[in-house]
């Protein structure tokens, strides 16, 4: 990546109109607290480093979810022949024209000669005037052919033997046939660099013939989750604890997202315990180590903070955004490594990946792909707290309108996990009334 590109890439951030206008409203804040646009593009300069790995190649069956290292040209064209679009019958179009253009039983149709079958993978011979060859769906187009007629509409509707007969009516040429590069062109460029690989992305390179695809390799990262009220999930709780929800969860947004992770659960409120893991996560030579650490917990303004009292007197700082849920945020390296702190909160930690690292990813890397950012009336009236960007969990109706789900609490991951879309209410705004219009992130 040039030095241009990554000011680019910072810029856009900051700006963030591709990701939603509402989080651009950095002049609109009365809070004096940090905006999600700037942390956003704080994460995006420690990130950037990340972006200049090497490109392998790797299997067609383990690209999924990376991103294209190089931009993909086909080396083929597609479709590679003229072939059928139907079972039917090929035939010269001008058989259609001049005498017998009727059949004797059959007005309007013309009487042919069947010729040998052609099914897919065949390679025919040519097509002989006042032959038609039955030709099944994407078998090779004889020389000489020029249209299919469908079998149903053949009199018979069957496949009548070498040699005999067969009533058509009347095609004009080209019709269903699927002509040689009408989908792609062979040397044309079909998936830029950066374009996240998905199911039709490898479908496409597959068909052109690609056994391996060249990607950059996942990024390695180490979710920690901390706080002494911690259980594994699975395991009996005691009187107090909660099982651990933000480490599956942020373990599994990243993975989604492309990423090489270890979870890592420091069940405990002791900073200098927190600093010893941190310290053996990030020891391992740089070829094994995480290449960034995403924490979760300890970073607000209790006495047990243990995320804060471990990493405060370093490369870390740690600061309280203008956004709701999603306050409290740690941001800086370790040894080294890029930390991002998020806090514990289980919706402020998943909306602090949506809205800070998440788009990050998706510009420096090519993936995970953008979310899909539309505009939606509100269903249902709301207030939001002035000079903090309100991020409420909504799921979108039939009739295009969204409707919230669960308040705006950050405890309420059940309502989380029946939503499906992110409501955006600015920074400015502290009302609004059913049938708003609002920015939402299909999520
Ligand atoms: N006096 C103030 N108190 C709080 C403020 C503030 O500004 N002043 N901010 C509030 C906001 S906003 C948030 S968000 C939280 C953030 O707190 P921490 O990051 O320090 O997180 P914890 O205190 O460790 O935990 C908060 C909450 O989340 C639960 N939690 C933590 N980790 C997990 C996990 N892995 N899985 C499930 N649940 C988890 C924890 O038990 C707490 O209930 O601070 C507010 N307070
Ligand atoms: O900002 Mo906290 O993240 O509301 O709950």
């Amino acid at each position: 990546m040039t030095a241009q590109h990554r000011n680019a890439t910072s810029q856009r951030l900051a700006g963030a109109s591709e990701v939603g206008s509402a989080l651009g409203h950095v002049s609109g804040r009365v809070s004096g607290h940090p905006s999600v646009a700037d942390h956003r593009a704080r994460i995006a300069r420690l990130l950037e480093p990340l972006a200049a790995r090497p490109v392998q190649r790797v299997p067609l069956g383990e690209a999924l979810g990376a991103a294209l290292g190089e931009d993909l040209v086909a080396p083929v064209s597609l479709p590679p022949f003229d072939n059928s679009q139907m079972d039917g019958f090929a035939v010269r179009a001008a058989d259609f024209h001049g005498d017998g253009s009727d059949g004797p039983h059959a007005p309007g149709r013309r009487e042919f000669t069947v010729a040998e079958a052609i099914p897919a993978g065949a390679v025919p011979e040519c097509l002989v005037p006042g032959r038609a060859a039955p030709i099944m769906t994407g078998a090779v187009m004889p020389d000489g052919a020029d249209a299919v007629v469908p079998v149903e509409q053949a009199v018979p509707s069957a496949y009548p033997a070498a040699g005999e007969t067969v009533l058509l009516p009347r095609a004009e040429a080209g019709t269903f046939v699927r002509r040689a590069g009408s989908d792609v062109e062979a040397g044309a460029v079909v998936l830029l660099a950066g374009t996240p690989l998905g199911p039709a992305q490898l479908g496409l390179a597959a068909a052109l013939g690609f056994g391996d695809l060249p990607v950059r390799p996942p990024l390695r990262a180490a979710v920690v989750s901390t706080g002494a009220e911690l259980a594994a999930p699975g395991d009996a709780l005691a009187p107090g604890q909660i099982h651990d929800a933000n480490g599956p969860l942020l373990a599994a947004a990243l993975r989604e997202a492309g990423l090489a992770v270890e979870h890592l659960a420091v069940r405990t409120d002791d900073p200098a315990e927190l600093l010893l893991a941190l310290e053996c996560l990030a020891r391992p030579s740089a070829d094994e180590g995480p290449d960034l650490i995403v924490t979760t917990g300890g970073v607000s303004q209790g006495a047990f903070e243990a995320t804060k009292l471990a990493l405060a007197g370093g490369d870390v700082e740690f600061s309280h955004l203008a956004m709701q849920p999603g306050g409290p945020q740690g941001l800086g390296a370790f040894r080294g490594v890029p930390v991002i702190a998020f806090p514990g909160n289980p919706v402020s930690c998943w909306i602090s990946w949506e809205v800070l690292l998440r788009p990050v990813l998706s510009e420096l890397l090519g993936a995970p792909r953008p979310r899909r950012v539309l505009s939606s009336r509100l269903g249902e009236p709301l207030v939001s707290p002035a000079g903090k960007l309100q991020i409420r969990r909504g799921r979108l109706r039939r009739d295009g309108a969204v409707q919230l789900v669960g308040g705006p609490g950050s405890h309420l991951l059940g309502a989380l996990a029946s939503s499906d879309a992110l409501v955006m209410v600015p920074e400015h705004v502290t009302e609004l009334s059913a049938g708003a219009e609002v920015e939402v992130w299909l999520t």
